[in-house]
């Protein structure tokens, strides 16, 4: 449904260039919710304000539905343009209309009857939950009401694909999840395609079928949400992932690691559990086959979607040879082993 080609954007030129997004490839298929996820100024905004060409790309091509925006004129770009909704951080309504008036603006510009628009608006007014905030102003509803009016406006076009940039930064996290709830249902009940910019993991949790991590203008991982939950590939996934899960070893602990093993040294390990290995006694296992003493530090159980996370951290100690074992012992029942450093038992 959303096709981008080789995608780049640079502000400026020269000297003062910002590579914003380099060449950037992006498939979002039909019905799905993809989320890309990264850093502040990581090109978050820029990337998804290519695909409406809100920003035009320095280079490369964008498909919505199967439409080339990149090559329409700018008559046909504006009629392809209500195909694509968007909703922002800050609502972006007009606080001089109503809740009416705002969402039947798209529709007013399209040139649609007046008629016509009093049956649009109301279903809209009535699926976002906001059935009886029919004439009332910005200024008298809350945050969550506010993005509810922007998504009906954003729909009143029928758009066939949803842009999400940030909308829900600016949401406590009760009023964050009643909206995610409602893009949930909005993706069941219209098949619409959503792509959305974030940087919090909650988000990508909630709703997200695939997820992309962006970094330096490049899309530098990009994987199911049940995968990047359990298993992300890059460091700065990793980092993402354990800021999420809040699973550092104790500071006590950290000060005292150092990288490289010495004699009667230990491993600190970062152990990360999916599938069958959660229910299985791989802990009492690996203390009577492998002949070592596991010291567990921290550990919690995560459900992301339809998968169960097991994480812990733990120290393993025993004699190199009998460790080493272990860590293969975890490997070969596919447990996720990280190494995170290495400590002195009595220090
Ligand atoms: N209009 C612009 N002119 C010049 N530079 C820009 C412009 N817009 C963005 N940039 C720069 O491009 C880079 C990417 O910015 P972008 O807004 O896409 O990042 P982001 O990931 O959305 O960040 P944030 O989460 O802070 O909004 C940043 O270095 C930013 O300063």
């Amino acid at each position: 449904m959303i096709t981008l080609e080789n995608v780049s954007k640079t502000y400026g030129s020269g000297a003062q260039a910002i590579h914003a997004l380099k060449p950037t490839d992006l498939h979002v298929p039909q019905g799905a919710i993809h989320g890309v996820i990264g850093l502040s100024g990581a090109g978050k905004s820029t990337l998804i304000r290519c695909v409406n060409l809100l920003e035009r790309p320095s280079s490369g091509r964008v498909f919505v539905d199967g439409q080339e925006l990149t090559a329409l004129s700018p008559q046909a770009l504006n009629q392809a343009r209500h195909r694509v909704g968007m909703i922002f951080q800050h609502f972006n309504l007009l606080s001089s209309r109503t809740v009416f008036a705002n969402v039947a603006l798209p529709l007013e510009l399209m040139g649609v009857p007046r008629r016509e628009i009093r049956e649009r608006v109301q279903p809209l007014l009535d699926l976002t939950g906001l059935t009886d905030k029919h004439d009332k102003y910005p200024a008298e509803l809350s945050g969550g009401q506010k993005q509810r009016v922007a998504i009906a406006r954003a729909l009143a076009s029928r758009p066939k694909v949803l842009l999400c940039d940030e909308a829900t930064s600016a949401l406590d996290p009760q009023t964050t999840s009643s909206i995610l709830e409602l893009l949930k249902d909005i993706n069941r009940k219209l098949g619409l395609t959503i792509l959305l910019i974030t940087h919090e993991m909650e988000v990508v949790k909630s709703i997200c079928h695939r997820v992309g991590l962006i970094a330096g203008g490049e899309l530098v991982e990009e994987a199911d949400v049940g995968d990047f939950f359990t298993a992300p590939e890059t460091r700065l996934g990793r980092d993402f992932l354990n800021a999420f899960l809040e699973l550092d070893p104790p500071q006590a602990l950290i000060d005292r690691m150092q990288a490289k093993p010495a004699e009667h040294t230990h491993p600190v390990v970062r152990l990360a559990f999916t599938g069958d290995s959660v229910s299985m006694p791989l802990i009492s296992r690996l203390t009577r086959d492998c002949g070592i003493d596991v010291s567990i530090l921290e550990a919690k159980v995560e459900s992301i979607q339809d998968r169960t996370l097991g994480l812990m951290i733990a120290e393993l100690i025993g004699p190199p040879e009998r460790v080493q074992a272990a860590l293969d012992y975890l490997e070969d029942h596919d447990l996720k082993v990280e190494v995170l450093g290495h400590v002195q038992r009595d220090a």
